[in-house]
């Protein structure tokens, strides 16, 4: 079925760019935007550059003087509405979404609601932006801190989560007064201009929030180039997140990265262990394994690992693959054929290595980019698996002997974005919790993402927080004001 006709609202099937408030790019050269589940061409959007780039940061530092100076309930009464207008269209943004990503239907609604929260809880933070009056070391003067915004910021987002990559930073953004040029991944940009046509439809004025579609390498330069920008945030691979950044030194922009994992999940031999297969399913094959915080290395403990690998594979071998719209569908296929790729090339450098395919190890009969999802007993360090992020379904799954030996183990690795361990005994809990390298630790859970809580990575992972009262913070500049003479 085509896209449109699944659509109650056909006018939210945006395939124009959003900028100055204004729909352009008709006439330009043009990316096509595919529904990886059938490789069908479902639409095709501008691909803009430089210039265009250029044009809608001119427009963000025009409209930012304004929007940054109105009340802040002001703002939160337009983002508010931005909300509302997205749960009411939940049903079609989950269409299109899942239509260009390939995620179950589900998981589409779910990305809606969930990218709907940041702008919910950015709406309300929005008032709840304070400053400080410090006592004085002396008599003569008055200390006050100002939060002010930080101006025009310029957003880089990746597919596999198109919608909520956008809200988790321009909630913030625009709570704080801030204006943001977006620039959508190539492959998902419809569901960026949905949400531009309903940000129009919400109030927020023109230039506050632009959609760019178009040349990565040409719209990323300019927007860490810009004199203009003061921001740059960036989702997505640690090479282009490192480029960006390099990028951004020369105009001593603030950055925000949040990039690749490694994520252990470690399984005790005190842990309910049905209870960790049940939070093993949805870390690690949520998304078909594409996200950033997917389990990417299960750690076993010896006495509990035959158990363990055994029922999850049961749990793996009946999920059921195909289009994301089917009923009954948990395993969307991969993002393109790069992505079954990378997946084949890692089982087959861990069975080269020893490790045992328990389920899947193949492309799906499916054909287009579907991959099996697979379990590998028996995986050791030597395996490509274990140091690079596969970003598939591919769960290997380690064993260790000792909680020094599984924390060494899960700390064995350049990133520190998520981590997982199932674990009853309160001590170990307390110590597990302390000693893991990662941004995100969640114990006896598997499932941990929400808007009310800090999201980001140590080490390589990235470079500031998203989520909650930290998230308006990356958005904010900090001000001391002295005063005397009063
Ligand atoms: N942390 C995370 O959530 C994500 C991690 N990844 C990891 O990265 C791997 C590769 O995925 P991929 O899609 O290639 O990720 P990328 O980092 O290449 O893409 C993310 C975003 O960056 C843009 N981009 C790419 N190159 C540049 C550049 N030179 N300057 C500015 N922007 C750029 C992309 O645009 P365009 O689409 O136009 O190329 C896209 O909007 C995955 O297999 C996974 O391991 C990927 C996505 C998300
Ligand atoms: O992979 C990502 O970067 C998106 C994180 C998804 C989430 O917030 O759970």
């Amino acid at each position: 079925m085509k896209l449109a006709a699944r659509l109650k609202d056909q006018s939210l099937l945006k395939t124009l760019c959003y900028i100055d408030g204004k729909w352009v790019g008709e006439g330009a050269a043009q990316i096509k935007v595919t529904d990886p589940a059938t490789d069908e061409v479902i639409a095709t959007v501008p691909s803009l550059g430089a210039a265009e780039t250029r044009e809608a940061l001119k427009a963000a530092e025009r409209a930012q003087k304004d929007w940054g100076r109105r009340p802040a309930k002001e703002r939160a009464a337009i983002l508010r509405r931005w909300f509302d207008l997205m749960m009411a269209n939940q049903d079609d943004l989950g269409a299109i979404l899942t239509a260009e990503q390939g995620k179950p239907l589900a998981e589409g609604k779910g990305e809606i609601a969930y990218a709907a929260s940041f702008i919910e809880f950015y709406s309300e933070e929005a008032k709840r932006v304070y400053g400080s009056i410090v006592p004085s070391p002396s008599t003569d003067r008055q200390i006050v801190v100002l939060k002010q915004p930080i101006g025009v910021c310029a957003a880089i987002t990746p597919w596999n989560f198109p919608s909520a990559m956008i809200t988790r930073k321009a909630g913030p953004a625009l709570a704080a007064g801030c204006a943001m040029v977006v620039k959508p991944a190539s492959q998902t940009p419809l569901s960026a201009l949905a949400l531009a046509e309903l940000a129009h439809r919400a109030g927020i004025p023109a230039g506050v929030f632009s959609v760019v579609t178009g040349k990565a390498g040409e719209i990323g330069t300019e927007m860490t180039t810009s004199e203009i920008v003061r921001k740059v945030t960036f989702t997505g691979s640690t090479e282009v997140g490192k480029r960006l950044m390099e990028q951004s030194a020369s105009t001593v922009k603030k950055v925000s990265l949040e990039l690749g994992g490694n994520a252990p999940f470690i399984v005790f031999d005190d842990a309910d262990i049905d209870a960790a297969v049940e939070g093993a399913l949805g870390s690690k094959y949520r998304n078909t394994g594409q996200t950033c915080i997917c389990t990417n290395r299960f750690l076993v403990q010896d006495k509990v690992y035959d158990a363990f690998v055994e029922k999850l594979s049961a749990k793996v071998k009946a999920m059921k693959q195909g289009s994301g719209f089917e009923d009954g569908v948990a395993q969307g296929p991969l993002i393109d054929m790069a992505a079954v790729e990378k997946a084949e090339e890692h089982v087959a450098d861990a069975v080269a290595k020893g490790g045992r395919v328990v389920t899947g190890g193949k492309r799906s009969a499916l054909g287009h980019s579907f991959y099996e999802p697979t379990v590998i007993a028996d995986a050791n360090s030597s395996m490509k698996l274990a140091q690079e992020e596969t970003f598939g379904p591919v769960a290997p799954i380690f064993r260790f002997h000792t909680e020094e030996e599984a924390i060494a183990l899960a700390n064995d690795t350049p990133f520190g974005l998520a981590s997982y361990f199932y674990a009853r005994d309160i001590g170990r809990v307390w110590r597990v919790a302390q000693a893991l390298e990662a941004g995100l630790v969640g114990v006896n859970a598997g499932l941990i993402s929400t808007e009310v809580a800090p999201f980001g990575g140590y080490k390589e992972s990235g470079i500031g927080r998203e989520g909650g009262p930290w998230g308006i913070e990356e958005f904010l500049e900090v001000k001391y004001v002295a005063m005397a003479g009063l």
